[in-house]
């Protein structure tokens, strides 16, 4: 029997399977069709961008030297539309400002306009691709510990201008796409060792951030992303967590949830229900930390798994924007767009394929066994003959047949550089 006549097979006998226990497949592949991840653009040269080939700083770190990173703009759109090539559905690219197109010159944070993006716009959309966007506050001469906290008024101005020209740009972006362009605020502010001035230092942030929103656009989406620490900055982070959802919930801000940003038994996905009270959207980065944010490949994991369940649980699917963000440099980085993505796609899948309907009815019944029996034996409900129809549908590779096609572009491409 032909591969296409078994995926077939095995489909319709899965419909059937899910119909006895109230799901609707159909739906369920509806349903992820729509769903757009935003593809980080910094998995394919390790945070190095297109200004200067400086040290990456910020407390964050791409760890290994695989070879064959993209080395400059042309390199990373190849790749990044390789590595599309295998990800079934319609995806966004998310851009660090330090991805312009600069042509060769310095162009300093603080100078920066659209027309440094204008090749993006129109790369993009040659290839249907809406994108995100990002302020680069990381791997700069001003960066230091503080940039938008520091006491310093001219550095912590040159970061507010910096801050108010990428939403400029993200304005851009979202005009030309006719689709907001989501645009995250990360830094990396923080100290060392124990610092007497926490007030102090987050009291600039709030003022700096409102003088950078002041602006009000109709074609981006601002969010904010907090982290635990960073990597030089152990003792304290002047964006917490806590410091986020304050100003995200009092300004009706997009609130970034990364998922390597909180401490390790920390349940992002329980966040999901709470957050959604009080702020409009949530802005996922969607990593893997190993002990620490140690931004791994995402694979297909409990952690993973809790938080698409409860974001359809949630019926938050218009509310949450789904961003991958995990740098490995130890491995075929063409290879890891692919696993990343298809992995959160395929926690969506079982997400959308989970019985809620009895599941619920259940609960509202006290049948407390009832309810984790059958939690426990949808996991084993064959998800995957759905997931292997999404990807024949949408003409990419099923099963681990990329494996080949990823060996066949490094071996033509990535190999040579
Ligand atoms: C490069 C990104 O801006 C960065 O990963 C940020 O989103 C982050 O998560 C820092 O730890
Ligand atoms: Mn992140």
């Amino acid at each position: 029997m032909k591969k296409e006549e078994l995926i077939q097979k095995a489909y319709e006998i899965a419909v059937e399977r899910y119909a006895a226990i109230g799901v609707d497949v159909n739906k369920a592949l509806e349903d992820l069709q729509k769903i757009s991840l935003s593809l980080h653009c910094w998995q394919a040269d390790d945070v190095t961008g297109f200004e200067s080939a400086g040290e990456l700083t910020g407390g964050i770190q791409a760890t290994g030297n695989y070879p064959g990173k993209a080395r400059n703009i042309e390199e990373l759109r190849q790749d990044v539309l390789k590595a599309a090539s295998y990800i079934p559905g319609t995806h966004r690219l998310n851009l660090h400002e330090i991805y312009g197109d600069f042509g060769g010159q310095f162009v300093d944070r603080d100078q920066v306009t659209p027309e440094h993006f204008e090749s993006w716009m129109q790369w993009a959309a040659e290839h249907n691709m809406k994108l995100d966007f990002n302020s680069t506050s990381f791997s700069h001469p001003k960066s230091g510990n503080l940039s938008l906290s520091n006491p310093d008024k001219s550095i912590r101005d040159f970061w507010i201008e910096h801050t108010k020209r990428c939403r400029a740009i993200a304005e851009e972006m979202g005009k030309r796409q006719g689709d907001p362009c989501i645009m995250n605020l990360w830094i990396h502010d923080g100290s060392k060792d124990i610092t007497v001035n926490r007030m102090k230092y987050r009291a600039l942030l709030k003022d700096s951030l409102d003088q950078i929103f002041a602006t009000e656009y109709k074609n981006m989406r601002d969010c904010i992303e907090s982290k635990v620490f960073g990597i030089g900055l152990e003792s304290y982070t002047v964006g917490s967590n806590d410091f986020y959802i304050g100003y995200g919930a009092t300004r009706n801000k997009i609130v970034t949830l990364d998922t390597g940003h909180f401490h390790p038994t920390e349940s992002v996905a329980d966040k999901i229900s709470s957050l959604l009270l009080f702020i409009p959207e949530i802005m996922l980065h969607v990593s893997r930390p190993v002990r620490w944010d140690s931004d791994h490949v995402t694979i297909m994991n409990d952690d993973t798994l809790d938080l698409c369940k409860e974001i359809v649980r949630c019926d938050a699917l218009n509310k949450v924007h789904i961003g991958l963000d995990y740098f490995d440099a130890s491995i075929n980085r063409i290879g890891a767009y692919v696993i990343g993505s298809r992995a959160t796609q395929k926690c969506l899948m079982q997400a959308l394929l989970e019985p809620l309907a009895k599941l619920r009815e259940y609960e509202a019944n006290d049948q407390l066994f009832e309810r984790l029996a059958l939690l426990e034996e949808s996991k084993s409900l064959p998800w995957n003959a759905v997931w292997d129809m999404f990807c024949l549908k949408n003409s990419v590779p099923v099963g681990e047949d990329f494996i080949v096609e990823i060996q066949k572009y490094e071996a033509d491409v990535t190999s040579k550089r």
